[in-house]
Protein backbone atom coordinates (compact mmCIF):
# COMPACT_ATOMS: atom_id res chain seq x y z
CA UNK A 1 0.00 0.00 0.00
CA UNK A 2 1.35 3.77 -0.67
CA UNK A 3 2.44 5.90 1.86
CA UNK A 4 2.30 9.65 0.87
CA UNK A 5 4.84 12.73 0.76
CA UNK A 6 4.07 15.87 2.01
CA UNK A 7 5.62 19.01 1.45
CA UNK A 8 5.30 21.89 3.12
CA UNK A 9 6.55 25.08 2.29
CA UNK A 10 8.86 27.38 4.09
CA UNK A 11 9.73 30.89 2.74
CA UNK A 12 12.90 30.92 5.01
CA UNK A 13 14.23 27.39 4.14
CA UNK A 14 14.23 27.17 0.34
CA UNK A 15 17.35 27.81 -2.34
CA UNK A 16 14.66 28.32 -5.18
CA UNK A 17 11.82 30.81 -5.85
CA UNK A 18 9.22 29.62 -4.01
CA UNK A 19 6.81 28.44 -6.29
CA UNK A 20 9.42 26.71 -8.64
CA UNK A 21 10.60 24.49 -6.06
CA UNK A 22 7.25 23.28 -5.02
CA UNK A 23 6.32 22.61 -8.61
CA UNK A 24 9.67 20.65 -8.79
CA UNK A 25 8.87 18.81 -5.58
CA UNK A 26 5.43 17.77 -7.45
CA UNK A 27 7.45 16.31 -10.73
CA UNK A 28 9.95 14.49 -8.06
CA UNK A 29 6.75 13.22 -6.86
CA UNK A 30 5.33 14.91 -4.07
CA UNK A 31 1.82 13.69 -3.21
CA UNK A 32 0.71 16.67 -1.17
CA UNK A 33 2.10 20.61 -1.13
CA UNK A 34 1.16 22.41 1.89
CA UNK A 35 1.44 25.92 1.88
CA UNK A 36 2.25 27.11 5.21
CA UNK A 37 3.27 30.85 5.39
CA UNK A 38 2.60 32.18 8.84
CA UNK A 39 3.25 35.47 8.95
CA UNK A 40 2.61 36.29 4.98
CA UNK A 41 -1.18 38.68 4.56
CA UNK A 42 -4.35 36.39 3.12
CA UNK A 43 -3.68 37.88 -0.10
CA UNK A 44 -0.27 36.88 -1.12
CA UNK A 45 -1.29 33.14 0.54
CA UNK A 46 -4.33 33.25 -1.73
CA UNK A 47 -1.76 34.74 -5.33
CA UNK A 48 0.67 31.84 -4.22
CA UNK A 49 -2.10 29.15 -3.79
CA UNK A 50 -3.22 30.40 -6.71
CA UNK A 51 0.03 30.20 -9.04
CA UNK A 52 1.01 26.76 -7.74
CA UNK A 53 -2.65 25.34 -8.68
CA UNK A 54 -2.30 26.56 -12.36
CA UNK A 55 1.55 25.74 -12.56
CA UNK A 56 0.80 22.29 -11.18
CA UNK A 57 -2.48 22.03 -14.27
CA UNK A 58 -0.26 23.53 -16.68
CA UNK A 59 2.41 20.85 -16.20
CA UNK A 60 -0.37 18.02 -15.63
CA UNK A 61 0.96 17.51 -12.00
CA UNK A 62 -1.54 15.41 -9.90
CA UNK A 63 -0.35 16.80 -6.54
CA UNK A 64 -2.88 17.93 -3.90
CA UNK A 65 -2.63 21.46 -2.44
CA UNK A 66 -3.35 22.07 1.33
CA UNK A 67 -3.13 25.05 2.84
CA UNK A 68 -2.16 25.73 6.81
CA UNK A 69 -4.58 27.36 9.16
CA UNK A 70 -6.71 29.64 5.90
CA UNK A 71 -9.46 27.56 5.88
CA UNK A 72 -11.32 30.70 4.14
CA UNK A 73 -8.45 30.69 1.56
CA UNK A 74 -8.69 26.46 1.10
CA UNK A 75 -12.48 27.38 0.25
CA UNK A 76 -12.22 30.37 -1.66
CA UNK A 77 -9.78 28.43 -4.30
CA UNK A 78 -11.46 25.04 -3.62
CA UNK A 79 -8.05 23.29 -2.29
CA UNK A 80 -7.56 19.52 -1.62
CA UNK A 81 -7.56 20.78 2.37
CA UNK A 82 -6.46 22.62 4.91
CA UNK A 83 -4.24 21.86 7.80
CA UNK A 84 -5.01 23.23 10.98
CA UNK A 85 -2.15 24.39 13.34
CA UNK A 86 -2.42 25.19 17.43
CA UNK A 87 -3.34 28.52 16.99
CA UNK A 88 -6.33 27.35 14.00
CA UNK A 89 -10.04 27.09 14.03
CA UNK A 90 -11.17 24.07 16.07
CA UNK A 91 -11.48 21.28 14.08
CA UNK A 92 -15.70 21.18 14.72
CA UNK A 93 -15.79 25.29 13.69
CA UNK A 94 -14.01 24.07 10.39
CA UNK A 95 -16.09 20.98 9.24
CA UNK A 96 -19.28 23.39 10.11
CA UNK A 97 -17.83 25.75 7.69
CA UNK A 98 -16.97 22.67 5.41
CA UNK A 99 -20.39 22.22 4.99
CA UNK A 100 -21.55 25.16 4.86
CA UNK A 101 -19.88 26.20 1.61
CA UNK A 102 -20.39 22.62 0.30
CA UNK A 103 -16.64 21.88 0.35
CA UNK A 104 -14.59 18.92 0.07
CA UNK A 105 -11.23 19.17 1.22
CA UNK A 106 -9.74 17.13 3.77
CA UNK A 107 -9.37 18.70 7.48
CA UNK A 108 -5.88 17.57 9.18
CA UNK A 109 -4.17 19.09 12.36
CA UNK A 110 -1.10 18.96 14.00
CA UNK A 111 -1.07 16.73 17.58
CA UNK A 112 2.25 16.61 19.88
CA UNK A 113 1.09 14.22 21.84
CA UNK A 114 -1.30 10.62 21.78
CA UNK A 115 -4.23 12.98 24.04
CA UNK A 116 -4.38 15.25 21.53
CA UNK A 117 -3.98 13.04 18.76
CA UNK A 118 -6.89 10.77 20.47
CA UNK A 119 -8.93 14.43 20.86
CA UNK A 120 -8.47 15.16 17.16
CA UNK A 121 -10.11 11.93 15.81
CA UNK A 122 -13.14 12.68 18.05
CA UNK A 123 -13.57 16.14 16.93
CA UNK A 124 -13.45 14.62 13.07
CA UNK A 125 -10.04 15.40 12.10
CA UNK A 126 -9.53 13.58 9.04
CA UNK A 127 -6.02 12.88 9.43
CA UNK A 128 -3.35 13.92 12.13
CA UNK A 129 0.40 14.99 12.09
CA UNK A 130 2.77 13.96 14.69
CA UNK A 131 5.89 15.13 14.98
CA UNK A 132 8.68 16.24 15.25
CA UNK A 133 10.24 12.47 15.47
CA UNK A 134 13.76 13.12 14.85
CA UNK A 135 15.36 16.78 15.71
CA UNK A 136 14.26 20.01 12.87
CA UNK A 137 15.86 22.63 12.59
CA UNK A 138 12.12 23.94 12.67
CA UNK A 139 12.21 23.43 16.71
CA UNK A 140 16.15 23.78 17.72
CA UNK A 141 15.11 24.10 21.12
CA UNK A 142 12.62 20.66 22.11
CA UNK A 143 13.55 17.37 21.93
CA UNK A 144 11.93 15.31 19.09
CA UNK A 145 9.28 13.09 20.33
CA UNK A 146 10.72 9.42 18.58
CA UNK A 147 9.19 6.74 16.57
CA UNK A 148 8.23 5.28 19.76
CA UNK A 149 5.64 7.88 20.30
CA UNK A 150 4.66 7.75 17.19
CA UNK A 151 4.09 4.31 16.78
CA UNK A 152 1.68 4.45 20.17
CA UNK A 153 -0.02 7.29 18.06
CA UNK A 154 -0.56 4.97 15.27
CA UNK A 155 -2.16 2.38 17.11
CA UNK A 156 -4.56 4.42 19.22
CA UNK A 157 -6.13 5.85 15.89
CA UNK A 158 -8.08 4.98 13.24
CA UNK A 159 -7.35 8.04 10.76
CA UNK A 160 -4.17 8.46 9.18
CA UNK A 161 -0.68 9.82 10.98
CA UNK A 162 1.35 11.71 9.25
CA UNK A 163 4.85 11.55 10.63
CA UNK A 164 7.19 14.96 10.34
CA UNK A 165 10.10 16.44 12.00
CA UNK A 166 14.18 15.72 10.53
CA UNK A 167 12.46 13.15 8.04
CA UNK A 168 14.79 12.44 4.94
CA UNK A 169 15.75 9.36 2.64
CA UNK A 170 18.09 7.98 5.44
CA UNK A 171 15.62 7.54 8.11
CA UNK A 172 12.28 7.07 6.12
CA UNK A 173 12.23 3.04 6.46
CA UNK A 174 12.25 3.58 10.33
CA UNK A 175 9.28 6.28 10.49
CA UNK A 176 7.48 3.70 7.93
CA UNK A 177 8.07 0.91 10.16
CA UNK A 178 5.38 2.33 12.44
CA UNK A 179 2.54 1.95 10.28
CA UNK A 180 1.89 5.95 9.86
CA UNK A 181 0.35 7.06 6.33
CA UNK A 182 3.36 8.88 5.30
CA UNK A 183 5.58 11.66 5.91
CA UNK A 184 5.61 15.54 5.94
CA UNK A 185 8.70 17.12 4.98
CA UNK A 186 10.86 20.87 4.70
CA UNK A 187 14.20 20.26 4.38
CA UNK A 188 14.67 17.29 2.83
CA UNK A 189 13.08 18.88 0.10
CA UNK A 190 13.52 22.86 -0.17
CA UNK A 191 16.60 23.32 1.33
CA UNK A 192 18.32 21.49 -1.61
CA UNK A 193 19.15 23.12 -4.74
CA UNK A 194 16.98 20.21 -6.81
CA UNK A 195 13.81 19.59 -5.36
CA UNK A 196 12.84 17.20 -7.98
CA UNK A 197 15.48 14.80 -6.91
CA UNK A 198 15.57 15.14 -3.48
CA UNK A 199 11.78 14.45 -3.74
CA UNK A 200 12.51 11.30 -6.18
CA UNK A 201 15.30 10.30 -3.66
CA UNK A 202 12.80 9.78 -0.81
CA UNK A 203 10.10 8.69 -2.62
CA UNK A 204 12.43 5.78 -3.88
CA UNK A 205 13.56 4.92 -0.39
CA UNK A 206 9.60 5.07 0.89
CA UNK A 207 8.93 2.66 -2.08
CA UNK A 208 11.81 0.06 -0.80
CA UNK A 209 10.64 0.14 2.33
CA UNK A 210 7.61 -1.94 1.59
CA UNK A 211 5.34 -0.15 4.26
CA UNK A 212 2.19 -1.60 5.18
CA UNK A 213 0.19 1.62 6.47
CA UNK A 214 -2.51 1.49 9.28
CA UNK A 215 -4.83 2.94 7.19
CA UNK A 216 -4.15 5.07 3.74
CA UNK A 217 -3.99 8.94 3.51
C1 LIG B 1 1.27 17.91 7.39
C2 LIG B 1 1.73 18.88 8.45
N1 LIG B 1 2.08 18.43 9.63
C3 LIG B 1 2.49 19.26 10.60
C4 LIG B 1 2.56 20.59 10.38
C5 LIG B 1 3.03 21.51 11.42
O1 LIG B 1 2.03 22.39 11.71
P1 LIG B 1 2.24 23.77 12.39
O2 LIG B 1 1.71 24.77 11.47
O3 LIG B 1 3.64 23.97 12.82
O4 LIG B 1 1.32 23.59 13.61
P2 LIG B 1 1.56 23.88 15.12
O5 LIG B 1 2.85 23.23 15.48
O6 LIG B 1 1.59 25.36 15.20
O7 LIG B 1 0.40 23.25 15.80
C6 LIG B 1 2.17 21.03 9.14
N2 LIG B 1 2.18 22.34 8.84
N3 LIG B 1 1.76 20.16 8.18
C1 LIG C 1 6.52 22.38 10.76
C2 LIG C 1 7.06 21.33 11.61
N1 LIG C 1 6.32 20.84 12.64
C3 LIG C 1 6.96 19.87 13.31
S1 LIG C 1 8.51 19.57 12.70
C4 LIG C 1 8.29 20.73 11.49
C5 LIG C 1 9.35 21.06 10.50
C6 LIG C 1 9.64 19.97 9.55
O1 LIG C 1 10.76 20.33 8.80
P1 LIG C 1 11.95 19.31 8.54
O2 LIG C 1 11.41 18.25 7.65
O3 LIG C 1 12.99 20.14 7.85
O4 LIG C 1 12.41 18.80 9.88
MG1 LIG D 1 4.57 23.65 14.62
Amino acid sequence: MNTVLHVISDRNRRRLPLVDALVEAAKGGADVIQIREKKAPASETYTQVKQLQQHLATNGLAARVYVNDRTDIAIATDMDGVHLAAKSLPIETVKALRGRANWHGRIGCSVHHIDEAVQAEKDGADYVTFGHVFASESHPDIPPRGLYALRRIVEALSIPVIAIGGIDHTNVGAVLDTGCSGIAVIGAILDTTDPRGAAEELKAAMARADAHPKVPF
